[in-house]
């Protein structure tokens, strides 16, 4: 066959599935569980892109009618993104307990000869939900350490960042893209629904160094630090552009390809700030991490922060290095 007629049928890409394997025959001593976790992980992910398109039309839109252990409303598609994570973990068999934003205890899956733990956000971005701006889905994995086979301890979950052994999320907007790192380099796939598939569609992803875009919800302003202050001040003398989509996995993803920072930072009303740090900030710090970015609650490296509590918050300071030292500089 010649080159014109093999033109006539462009090479589709690297499936998912086919990269995972590739990169799991890089380390012959790889038992293939976690590459198994990774595509159940995917599979949820294709579950709930496929209710969040239809949501208008399937009456899954709007409030629950609970709340979760963060106080916060919860969105039907809250609940449903977390049974169907739930539900493909239980089956895959590879999570023996998952920590998720939607759940005030830990689950335990009852999968005793699981050996991995996640820290999960089913569904990032819920004020977004019903008016059709990209959300997304977090998660945290960790080897567990207590034996496996035995009940989960409190100790399997309250990992410190550094331990995850695969980090990513799921953005569900324009199109819907599956990012993950396993500690060596960030790669992004993209869905193809016609085929059902996820393909490689950015390899190595490295993000800039410096950038022009801020991201903080301003509605807060009067109650920030003065170093944040400062920061915002900086960053408006630049003239830099303010972008906040009020979804944490779409603003990070928009910054980690065009440069940028996100900032969510201590409030009167959140001391601690907003977002969590065992299914928020723990994942996308590794990322950053992965991509050449930098990831602190402006004093302190994320991934080096002890976990003490399931639903603990911390001020966040991600994005590219050179911006998020400045920030950190002002304080
Ligand atoms: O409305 P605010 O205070 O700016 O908060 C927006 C932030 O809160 C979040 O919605 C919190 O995440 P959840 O939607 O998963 O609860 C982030 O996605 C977002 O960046
Ligand atoms: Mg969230
Ligand atoms: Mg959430």
């Amino acid at each position: 066959m010649n080159a014109e007629t093999e033109k006539l049928a462009l090479p589709v890409g690297t499936t998912l599935d086919r990269f995972i394997k590739k990169k799991q025959d890089d380390f012959p001593f790889a038992s293939g569980e976690l590459s198994q976790l990774l595509r159940d992980i995917a599979l949820a992910g294709k579950i709930i892109n496929r209710e969040i398109n239809r949501s208008g039309l399937l009456g899954i839109e709007g409030a629950f009618g609970a709340q979760n252990v963060q106080g916060e409303e919860q969105q039907k598609l809250d609940v449903i993104a977390d049974i169907r994570f739930m539900r493909a973990l239980r089956n895959g068999g590879e999570v023996c307990a998952v920590v998720s934003e939607e759940q005030n205890e830990i689950i335990d899956l009852d999968n005793p000869n699981g050996r991995y733990i996640i820290a999960m956000d089913p569904l990032d971005g819920s004020s977004n939900i019903d008016v059709n701006v990209s959300i997304g889905t977090i998660f945290s994995i960790y080897r567990r350490l207590s034996p496996v086979g035995g009940p989960v301890q409190m100790e399997d979950v309250l990992q410190p960042g550094v331990a995850q052994v695969a980090a990513g999320y799921l953005l569900y907007g324009s199109s819907t893209m599956l990012v993950y790192t396993t500690g060596r380099g960030v790669n992004g796939f993209t869905y193809e629904a016609g085929l059902g598939e996820f393909f490689l569609s950015h390899q190595n992803i490295q993000t800039p160094l410096d950038g022009k875009i801020f991201s903080i919800n301003e509605g807060a302003y009067n109650v920030f630090e003065p170093a944040v202050k400062k920061y915002i001040e900086d960053c408006k003398e630049q003239r830099f552009s303010g972008r906040y989509i009020g979804s944490l996995v779409a603003d990070f993803h928009r910054n980690l390809f065009k440069g940028g920072i996100y900032i969510y930072p201590r409030t009167d009303t959140a001391p601690e700030g907003k977002l969590r740090l065992l299914y928020e900030a723990n994942a996308l710090a590794y990322i950053v991490e992965q991509a050449g970015g930098k990831a602190s609650n402006g004093k302190t490296r994320i991934l080096e922060i002890e976990p003490k509590e399931l639903h603990q918050r911390t001020p966040l300071f991600i994005g590219s290095k050179k911006m998020v030292e400045k920030a950190e500089g002002c304080f």
